[in-house]
């Protein structure tokens, strides 16, 4: 102890063990790319503090270590309703799993994927063999198909394995109301908006046909099946909170909210109250804090974590975590559940924001982590920490002699700065480094916060990446006068242990180690969001609840003393000082950060003659509510697109329209004016959009084809426009003969689930009923992404009638212009615009109906 300056550092240099990547092994071939071999996988301060840090045993590290040092596996999850990811999951298992089984690739075989054990359903999978290759080579040119077709018409998400855990932690249920706070790209959104659905759609399909929908402590059914609960996904980051949007609309969830603020003063959101009752706030049942973070855990597939991992990263965005954290379990209900992740291996990121949040909050009486051992039990996991180092590099102002120093206590770390003041005060130390970067030193047993329920998953435990989950569970509410600065929180706490623990601190000369003097990095605001370590781009690859109680109102109640006020005056607990209101100027920076662009949310009056009749055209029954369509011009007209939202999400776009709050998505498409000269006398040229059909679809009564036979839909699918005269003889069989009794404009198109004829799942298509023709209106991608499901067919050419009769006629037209037969000139009005579409649609590359 005490021997004083610099005598006691040890080097880093020399103690790299010097493995190079790969590892693995097995029978078959490991085909994974040398993608990134030029890249060293080699960081020897990221490697010492892993190594020295007591993390975990030595064995254990090594194995660790190589794991980190190869490239991770693909993985996809099967999404959307149980039933539908089930029904593509077997077509997956039956028709791609045994060929790429008997696959061989440079002469060796190739490992199948396999189902990741962890989650339930065999709905997630991995395989070895890395994405450029599958993407590149003849031998999986067919699996790349599926994958793709697949991924674009939203049925698989391309995500990684370890990001798919903390939404399966959150418990929740359809009804809730939940936040993802840090939500860009949108992976673990889409997750939650799934858990929110539920299985939805058979509920309102019995409720519309006067069926029981049954009973269930899970969930609200109280509006004709549909779930109640409510999902905002948020993001700061204007261009991925644009992502955001863009991965989240092929949800057609309509009861989701996109904003873009600032997660650690995320507004408090008002909710409709009576008149002269106290404003209420809206309170969440689930909140899922996947915080921005030095992202260690993603060495795997991200070559900066070697290049560029700095202890600074981790101690840069500590307080940044710790407020996000702090801001959500604010506006959490009582009782309500809260999962932080990261894809950090970093105590500072992690076990240190949690319990820095935790003391901030007032305590274990006030947020409890929950122990959730028994919960996705195949999911092989580390306990959380309960003691860790600090590890920092100071460097002499001006750069070099760059030094790494690992510091066991916040004792330890301002006596060793205080000795360097006097010492070499031209040194300097991280400024982000806090109390609440070390472990909590707690008084007693029952203050103590049990760390270890926190969740550490390993990248060797079961071929993954990194990754850190802490369930938080609000027992109490948090008074404002417990509200304490989570920094200062800490701090106190910290203080207040230290007076009692025993003299075993070391000392800080015992915990300082020399760096390599090149690797340090000059400390930069590790909150900025451009910093490279950062975990932005993670996913981006593609990528009994608290009983619903009578009226939303109620339901979403807020404590007296976490009331919000409006985004304009908002307390923010903040890194340096107590509660403040945040300044007009906070708000208005959030404002012009989306480059003046404002979405319009207008709702339309129950009553609008557009919407009437559009509903009277489908016969779509009184039950179905009117007052939930919206558009999204400033003058509340209904032009080009009608959307529908859940009437949750109604009351908080309305309510919260002049507040200054930051929404920039809602809604699905449920109808797009059909604006072409046959539609002269449709009583609603409006066509259904594939995006909302399945909402209204159950409620319809009129304009309805049943499509029985696999050769008909077969037909529909690869041929667009199909003659279909009002009368005489016509080649769509079942459909044709139910069109030749139905008007011009659109139809519903059901196929029910036929296992026989190997129809996976129930389907509804939106048809447009051409005075000589019909069309399906999906465009090309997906009618071959169908074609490719459900008749194995990979190089079809889509036939468009109208294209090409139009392409026939020009040439006619060249080759004897003087012979033009008069009957063929004066092709009638409707073909006329057929051709106009239809020749669109070809140059676009889409059909008619693609709505952009
Ligand atoms: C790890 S990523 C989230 C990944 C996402 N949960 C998913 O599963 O697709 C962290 C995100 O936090 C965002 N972010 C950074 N600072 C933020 C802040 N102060 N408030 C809200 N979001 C923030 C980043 O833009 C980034 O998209």
């Amino acid at each position: 102890m005490g021997r004083g300056g610099r005598g006691g550092r040890k080097t880093f240099r020399g103690k790299g063990r010097g493995r190079g990547g790969g590892g693995g092994g097995g029978a078959s071939r490991d085909t994974r790319s040398d993608a990134w071999s030029d890249i060293s996988r080699q960081n020897e301060l990221f490697e010492s503090y892993y190594r020295t840090g007591g993390f975990m045993e030595e064995a254990e590290f090594e194995e660790m270590w190589d794991t980190l040092k190869t490239d991770l596996p693909n993985s996809f999850r099967f999404t959307g309703t149980k039933s539908d990811a089930l029904a593509v999951r077997e077509i997956f298992k039956q028709r791609y799993v045994p060929t790429l089984a008997s696959t061989k690739f440079e002469g060796k075989p190739v490992a199948p994927p396999e189902a990741v054990q962890a989650f339930p359903d065999e709905l997630v999978w991995h395989m070895k063999t890395h994405k450029k290759i599958i993407r590149r080579h003849a031998p999986f040119a067919d699996f790349q198909k599926f994958l793709v077709a697949e991924a674009a018409s939203g049925n698989i998400s391309r995500q990684e394995v370890v990001s798919m855990i903390p939404p399966h932690f959150l418990d929740v249920k359809p009804g809730m109301v939940v936040l993802d706070m840090c939500a860009a790209p949108g992976s673990k959104s889409a997750q939650l908006a799934e858990m929110i659905h539920g299985d939805e759609e058979e509920r309102v399909r019995r409720a519309a046909n006067n069926e029981p929908i049954g009973t269930s402590e899970e969930g609200d059914y109280s509006d004709d099946g549909r779930s109640t609960g409510l999902l905002i996904a948020n993001d700061t980051d204007y261009k991925r909170a644009g992502m955001l949007v863009h991965q989240v609309k092929r949800l057609n969830f309509p009861n989701l909210i996109v904003s873009q603020h600032d997660a650690s003063i995320f507004p408090s959101i008002e909710l409709p109250s009576k008149d002269g009752q106290k404003k209420q706030y809206l309170k969440y049942d689930r909140i899922l804090a996947d915080v921005p973070c030095s992202g260690d855990g993603t060495a795997r597939k991200n070559p900066n974590v070697w290049q560029k991992w700095t202890p600074k990263d981790g101690l840069g965005l500590h307080t940044l975590q710790l407020r996000i954290l702090f801001r959500g379990l604010q506006i959490l209900k009582k009782g309500g559940r809260m999962v932080y992740s990261t894809c950090s291996m970093n105590p500072v990121e992690n076990e240190a924001v949690v319990a820095a949040a935790i003391q901030a909050c007032g305590g274990t009486s006030k947020v409890q982590l929950v122990d959730c051992s028994s919960h996705l039990p195949n999911l092989i996991r580390r306990p959380g920490l309960n003691s860790w180092k600090v590890l920092d590099t100071s460097a002499v102002s001006g750069g070099g002699d760059k030094t790494a120093h690992m510091f066991t206590s916040w004792e330890a770390y301002q006596k060793a700065k205080a000795k360097y003041e006097v010492d070499e005060p031209e040194r300097q130390f991280s400024t982000k480094i806090t109390s609440g970067c070390f472990p909590p030193i707690t008084k007693s047993e029952e203050e103590r916060i049990p760390l270890e329920r926190c969740i550490r998953v390993y990248p060797h435990l079961q071929d993954t990446g990194g990754f850190f989950i802490a369930i938080l569970e609000k027992l109490d509410d948090i008074k404002a006068a417990q509200i304490q600065n989570p920094e200062n929180a800490a701090k106190k706490s910290q203080e207040q242990a230290e007076k009692t623990t025993d003299s075993s601190i070391p000392t800080p000369e015992e915990n300082i180690i020399e760096a390599d003097a090149t690797k340090g990095e000059a400390e930069g605001d590790a909150t900025d969001t451009a910093a490279p370590l950062k975990r932005k781009l993670e996913d981006s690859e593609q990528t009994a609840p608290p009983k619903k109680s009578k009226t939303e109102d109620e339901e979403t109640s807020v404590e007296p003393t976490e009331d919000g006020p409006t985004p304009k005056e908002e307390a923010t607990p903040t890194a340096s000082g107590p509660a403040k209101p945040a300044s007009s100027k906070q708000v208005a920076k959030v404002k012009s950060d989306s480059a003046g662009q404002k979405e319009y949310f207008e709702y339309l009056a129950s009553d609008d003659p557009t919407i009437t009749a559009i509903l009277d055209f489908f016969g779509i029954q009184s039950r179905f509510p009117r007052d939930r369509f919206m558009v999204k011009n400033k003058e509340g007209l209904s032009l080009n697109k009608i959307y529908y939202t859940s009437e949750f999400a109604k009351k908080i776009i309305s309510q919260n329209k002049d507040r200054g709050m930051k929404f920039i998505h809602c809604g699905v498409v449920m109808f797009v004016a059909h604006k072409t000269r046959d539609t002269d006398n449709v009583p609603a040229p409006w066509r259904l959009q594939s995006e909302g059909i399945r909402i209204i679809e159950p409620w319809a009564t009129k304009r309805i084809v049943t499509c029985t036979s696999k050769a008909t839909l077969h037909q529909l699918i690869v041929e667009m426009f199909p003659k279909l005269p009002r009368d005489g003889p016509h080649g769509l069989a079942e459909v044709g003969d139910q069109l030749q009794n139905i008007d011009i404009g659109c139809c519903f198109v059901r196929v029910e689930k036929d296992d026989e004829q190997g129809i996976p799942f129930r389907m509804v298509l939106p048809l447009w009923r051409h005075p000589g023709s019909a069309n399906l209106m999906v465009d090309k991608d997906d009618r071959k992404a169908m074609l490719l499901r459900l008749f194995n067919e990979k190089e079809v050419d889509i036939i468009n009638h109208v294209a090409e009769k139009a392409k026939a006629e020009a040439e006619k037209e060249s080759r004897d212009a003087e012979a033009k037969d008069a009957d063929e000139k004066d092709v009638d009005m409707a073909d006329a615009e057929e051709v106009e579409e239809a020749v669109a649609a070809e140059e676009e590359g889409v059909a008619v109906d693609m709505d952009a």
